[in-house]
């Protein structure tokens, strides 16, 4: 395949992106990004409380995160991006970003041609039951596992023309690794 730019590591939350994502860019030496790290207080406050994110919280950060891809990916540096993007409308802003008012991403490179980020979509999937079983294990995480449901309900998974591969979570990490590392070749 045309190598990527960036390999986003999606699902939901609990799928092992985090951890999966640390790992990947580890291993072929990119830069790392958690898209947990971006979210406004706003939003970690309103999943603390138990409220599923809309796309109003949603749109500025995944904007956000295309932003800091576009300068990058432009800078010749290749990503890997720990997030949810749970929707194709989601993962197309991380691609693309988007323009229509009022919601925008940042303007400042306005005038150039917009980037298209080159972007391989590494989706993790895995049953309700063992990833609320690692959602209920994992501590100190802001993430009540109460979230799960509104997660899987809210999931478009990833379908052609997408590029996009898809591993189940039952699987060991270095099985998980090693897989993403063969599609790569
Ligand atoms: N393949 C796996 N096998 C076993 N445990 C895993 C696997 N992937 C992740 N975990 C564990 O599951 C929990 C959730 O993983 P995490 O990376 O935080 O998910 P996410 O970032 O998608 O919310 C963590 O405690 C992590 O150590
Ligand atoms: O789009 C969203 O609703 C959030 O991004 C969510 O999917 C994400 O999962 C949380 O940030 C929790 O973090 P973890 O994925 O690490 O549980």
């Amino acid at each position: 395949m045309a190598a990527p730019d960036v390999l986003l590591v999606m699902g939901v939350s609990g799928s092992g992106k985090s951890t999966v994502g640390a790992l990947l860019a580890s291993e072929l030496g990119w830069k790392f990004y958690d898209a947990d790290d971006y979210h406004p207080e706003e939003n970690r406050m309103k999943m603390q409380k138990g409220i599923p994110l809309n796309d109003e919280d949603r749109i500025p950060w995944l904007c956000k995160l295309h932003d800091i891809l576009r300068r990058d990916v432009a800078s010749g540096q290749h990503v890997v991006l720990a997030c949810s993007a749970l929707k194709k409308a989601y993962r197309d802003i991380l691609i693309q970003g988007k323009d229509d008012a009022p919601l925008q991403c940042d303007q400042s490179g306005k005038g150039e041609k917009p980037v298209e980020v080159k972007l391989l979509v590494v989706h993790l999937t895995g049953s309700f039951d063992i990833i609320s079983g690692r959602l209920l294990r994992r501590k100190d995480h802001f993430m009540p596992p109460e979230l799960l449901q509104s997660q899987f309900d809210t999931l478009e998974t990833p379908s052609a023309p997408e590029n996009f591969i898809q591993i189940n979570v039952d699987k060991n990490l270095s099985e998980i690794i090693a897989t993403i590392m063969e599609t790569l070749k």
